[in-house]
């Protein structure tokens, strides 16, 4: 798959204060890497060093294989940015600026433009500063949506945005990655990460904690169980890999650690199971136990 981005030990300080400790991740072509992490994590911080508004103090930030720093121009022609507070002309219409940032880019598709506005049900003709924080991000997701770039990165696009827009957001990214392109996407609602992420990069304190499918991610978590048997359940309490085990009358509900789960389902089938359900956890379950220790 061909590398689009490229971080490696990446490191930020301000003042004595160090914002990127150690961030490494990539970005394919056809991929969307799903950035999460708690306020203050580093993700804002290392998205502004990958657009070369910032300088980075260590490591190593490429796109399309060239330095994020030295080649900023170069690289801009070919990328879209949408931030979480998409700031505006107040006195230019709607239409005006995203007309003006497709220019600026060097041009895009205007019968995309038409489609997207109506997609996102915005009003081209009113002026930016009536415009509610919703619609500030709806002209900022428009214009970037509009040009063909190689690299689209979304720093919290959807913040204001209603759940019905927010669909009509996931399904035109699906689109530009069925298209081939390559998409960072760092948001807060981890449904939507769920939903769009082909890989999550997690990140703590300026440094990244955790790195993979989500499939993988799940694989080092524990799913919920919860069981009923005819023979007597408080015997799984003491099955390896059994966690939180809770028992009301012959039903059980515990954590179930995957690399476990033979043991658990070998012991179950000797008390005759007459219900099984494990529930893998969701993205918000790993993101809280990273957070929680
Ligand atoms: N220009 C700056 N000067 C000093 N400190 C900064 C600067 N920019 C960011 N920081 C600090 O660096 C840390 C990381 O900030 P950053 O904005 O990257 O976090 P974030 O993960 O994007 O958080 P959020 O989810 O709240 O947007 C924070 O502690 C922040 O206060």
């Amino acid at each position: 798959m061909k590398e689009i981005v490229k971080v490696q030990g990446l490191q930020k300080k301000f003042g004595k204060f160090k914002a990127l400790r150690d961030v490494s991740f990539t970005v394919n072509a056809g991929e969307v890497i799903g950035f999460i992490g708690p306020n203050g994590a580093g993700k804002s911080t290392t998205i502004r060093t990958l657009l070369g508004i910032i300088n980075r103090d260590a490591g190593e930030a490429k796109i399309f294989g060239k330095d994020v720093w030295h080649d900023s121009l170069e690289i801009h022609k070919r990328i879209s940015y949408v931030p979480g507070d998409v700031a505006l002309w107040g006195s230019l219409t709607g239409g005006e600026i995203i007309d003006l940032f497709i220019k600026l880019h060097g041009g895009g598709d205007k019968s995309k433009r038409d489609y997207l506005i109506k997609r996102f049900e915005l009003d081209p003709k009113k002026k930016a500063k009536g415009y509610s924080k919703g619609n500030r991000q709806k002209v900022g997701l428009i214009a970037a949506l509009s040009v063909d770039s190689d690299l689209y990165i979304f720093d919290e696009p959807t913040s204001g945005l209603d759940p019905l827009m927010e669909a009509v957001f996931q399904e035109e990214v699906e689109k530009i990655k069925r298209a081939g392109k390559a998409i960072l996407l760092s948001s807060h609602i981890l449904s939507e990460v769920e939903r769009l992420a082909d890989k999550v990069v997690i990140i703590r304190q300026g440094k990244v904690v955790e790195t993979g499918t989500l499939e993988e991610l799940r694989h080092l978590t524990r799913s919920t169980v919860t069981m009923v048997t005819e023979g007597d359940v408080a015997r799984m309490a003491s099955v390896n890999g059994v966690h939180d085990f809770k028992q009301t009358g012959n039903q059980a509900t515990f954590s179930a650690d995957n690399a476990f789960i033979n043991d658990i389902l070998s012991e179950a089938a000797k008390l005759g199971v007459k219900k099984f359900e494990s529930v893998p956890p969701t993205l918000e379950d790993l993101f809280m136990r990273h957070y929680e220790v």
